[in-house]
């Protein structure tokens, strides 16, 4: 049995969604750029893609949803807008983020500190969640840009993001969401949370890889990442992947139509693999079990580095990580884990499982006996693992 259990990292396109897609390679595949018949047949399906987005996130007619081709585009082109804007071209100097952002975050406002940029990045508490008023604390008068996730994907931990964006909007600073692990897990209401611009990936809720979106509030102007071209009112050039946009729309619509599928049935799945792997001795859930998305449970199993865990459930035909795939290629401690202020050792043992709709009960009992199997294997052969429990420290 093949049994995926990764779906932070991506997801299964719907079949639903790639039937909406299908049409778009070999039938109506016209530029939307280009004004004869064959490029115009491409508009309806385009437009309703665009409604799914707005209606998605409860975005109002006024605002701007400009599609790229992923999160990580979508992030550059927000925290590199607002420093050609409000830093080169401006007075101000400083952005606001937090020390569990996915690289897509980190690794610019690094690039940006190597400009001359002033960047903080907020600690955590100690289940890995940022507390509001730390935002509050650390914003100046030359403060260009906050920007927080809306979940993390590595716990699935939510973020206050409602009370920053109410700070943001009192301080007269510019907020970015993250958004790419909420969208299709809980709802999302850019209006509610006073966002001015949010990021996405549709090949997080079951579309397309290579899709994303940034929105972008009414009234606020942004300098583009990509010029050249006249496509998305020339806030992002380039020919439009009609295919993926309409899959991106029709995924939104579908994840949308299931968020309650998510939080209830999801959830039960998730919950009844996260309290078997309790079971076992000094295993504890990293952030704790409150305030997460349904789908999401990072566990640290003590004795068992978190790669060769993943090599043994590979081996058996289940897939998960250790965390964000775009870092699990180095052995180094898992960043999330530290943040939390884990000791060394405990960084390097935590398995993500991220579960989706398409999981399911049969698959979940098979997945339980695989790891607890591969647990008792791994610390039989482990040289420094010996059952202590009163040597562990079960923080976190
Ligand atoms: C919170 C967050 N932001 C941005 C990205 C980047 O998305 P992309 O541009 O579509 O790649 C990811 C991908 N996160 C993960 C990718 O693999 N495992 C993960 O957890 C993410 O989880």
């Amino acid at each position: 049995m093949e049994v995926y259990l990764d779906n932070n990292a991506t997801t299964i396109v719907d079949p639903i969604v790639y039937e909406e897609m299908r049409p778009f390679f070999c039938e109506k595949y016209g530029n939307p750029n280009s004004l004869h018949r064959f490029g115009a047949g491409t508009h309806p399906k385009m437009m309703e893609a665009l409604d799914y987005l707005y209606s998605g996130i409860n975005a109002s007619d006024d605002d701007d949803i400009i599609i790229v081709s992923n999160a990580t585009e979508s992030i550059n082109t927000v925290i590199k807008g607002v420093w050609i804007d409000q830093i080169l071209n401006g007075n101000k100097n400083h952005i606001i983020t937090s020390e569990v952002e996915h690289p897509a975050v980190t690794a610019t406002c690094k690039f940006l500190e190597s400009q001359g940029v002033s960047v903080t990045y907020l600690p955590v508490n100690e289940n890995g969640v940022l507390e509001a008023h730390t935002v509050k604390d650390f914003i100046r008068d030359d403060t260009a840009l906050v920007s927080i996730m809306w979940a993390n994907n590595e716990t699935g931990k939510l973020f206050p993001i409602k009370e920053i964006g109410e700070i943001c909007k009192e301080a007269g600073v510019l907020f970015h969401s993250d958004a790419t692990q909420a969208i299709g897990k809980v709802p999302v209401d850019v209006q509610e949370a006073n966002i001015d611009f949010m990021s996405f990936s549709a090949h997080k809720f079951h579309g397309p890889k290579g899709v994303g979106a940034l929105y972008i509030k009414k009234g606020i102007k942004i300098t583009p990442l990509l010029h050249g071209g006249e496509q998305m009112g020339g806030k992002r050039a380039g020919t439009v992947d009609v295919a993926s946009m309409v899959g991106m729309g029709f995924a939104m619509k579908l994840a949308v139509e299931n968020l309650e599928f998510e939080a209830t049935e999801v959830k039960r799945l998730r919950d009844k693999l996260e309290a078997a792997i309790l079971e076992i001795p000094e295993t504890v859930v990293i952030g704790g079990k409150e305030n997460r998305t349904p789908n999401t449970t990072l566990i640290s199993i003590r004795g068992v580095e978190g790669e060769s865990m993943l090599w043994d459930l590979n081996q058996n035909g289940v897939g998960a990580s250790t965390g964000s795939a775009c870092a699990s290629e180095d052995l180094e401690a898992n960043p999330v884990m530290n943040a939390f202020g884990s000791d060394s050792e405990l960084a390097h043992t935590g398995v993500r499982f991220s579960l989706s709709r398409f999981n399911t009960e049969e698959q979940i009992d098979y997945a339980i006996d695989v790891i607890k199997k591969a647990v008792t294997r791994l610390r039989n052969i482990s040289s420094s693992y010996a059952y202590a429990p009163s040597s562990h420290k079960c923080g976190l």
